[in-house]
């Protein structure tokens, strides 16, 4: 499930972050995916001290944010990368990596994208993700982030005007299968909304409920 969670990074952060933006050293993306035909973007070395920094605040903002534990149920995390994509740059339609380059090498579940500039600081840019035939496009606000199946196809459209800027990063979970990821994230979500004293009747509390009751039937009726 694509999901957005809002203000992953405080007022705070995001101003210490665009203070450290323009020392980040950004080199040709292309240096963590040689064979791509795709990928034209500017992306910082994992070995920037800059870059670290910023993947420090993200990381500890991404695993503070409480959507995040209730839709990813994270179990590692991989080191942010800032990228930068200045005019005419893009990552054509791609599917991520299955397995990140770390040591020892971590499976992506989810990939998650933190957006650092301001929407209205560049034209295009937008992260498209294919749904089906559909193709759904997200341009969010600063400090705002998007999570989605790594399992999608999906890219960053051309940049016709500006920089963007968003650190981008990868999540294995707790529980590999997306569809019970999906059950276990609903029934949080009701567990959260019964938890606060929902009013007899909460629409969101019903329908999830409902969601539940009637996939778990159909996954467990013996046919
Ligand atoms: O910059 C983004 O929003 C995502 C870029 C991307 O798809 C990738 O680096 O794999
Ligand atoms: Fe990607």
């Amino acid at each position: 499930m694509i999901r957005l969670l809002s203000q992953v990074l405080n007022a705070g952060e995001l101003q210490a972050v665009r203070e450290l933006l323009p020392q980040v050293g950004f080199g040709d993306g292309r240096i963590t995916n040689q064979s791509s035909q795709v990928k034209r973007n500017l992306q910082a070395s994992q070995e920037d001290p800059v870059n670290a920094r910023i993947a420090q605040l993200a990381r500890d903002a991404l695993a503070r944010h409480p959507d995040l534990r209730i839709h990813a149920m994270p179990r590692t995390m991989a080191r942010a990368t800032v990228v930068r994509y200045e005019p005419g740059m893009t990552y054509g339609w791609h599917v991520d990596e299955a397995l990140f380059p770390s040591t020892p090498p971590m499976r992506s579940d989810l990939s998650c994208t933190i957006f650092l500039n301001d929407p209205t600081e560049y034209d295009g840019g937008e992260l498209m993700i294919q749904l089906g035939a559909q193709e759904l496009a997200y341009k969010l606000n600063a400090g705002d982030a998007i999570l989605y199946p790594s399992t999608t196809i999906h890219q960053v459209a051309p940049v016709t005007r500006g920089v963007r800027i968003a650190a981008i990063t990868w999540l294995h979970s707790w529980i590999a299968d997306a569809s019970q990821r999906e059950l276990l994230s609903q029934l949080d979500e009701a567990r959260a909304i019964a938890v606060r004293g929902a009013a007899p009747g909460d629409p969101r509390l019903q329908v999830l409920l409902e969601s539940l009751k009637t996939n778990l039937f159909r996954m467990w009726a013996d046919t």
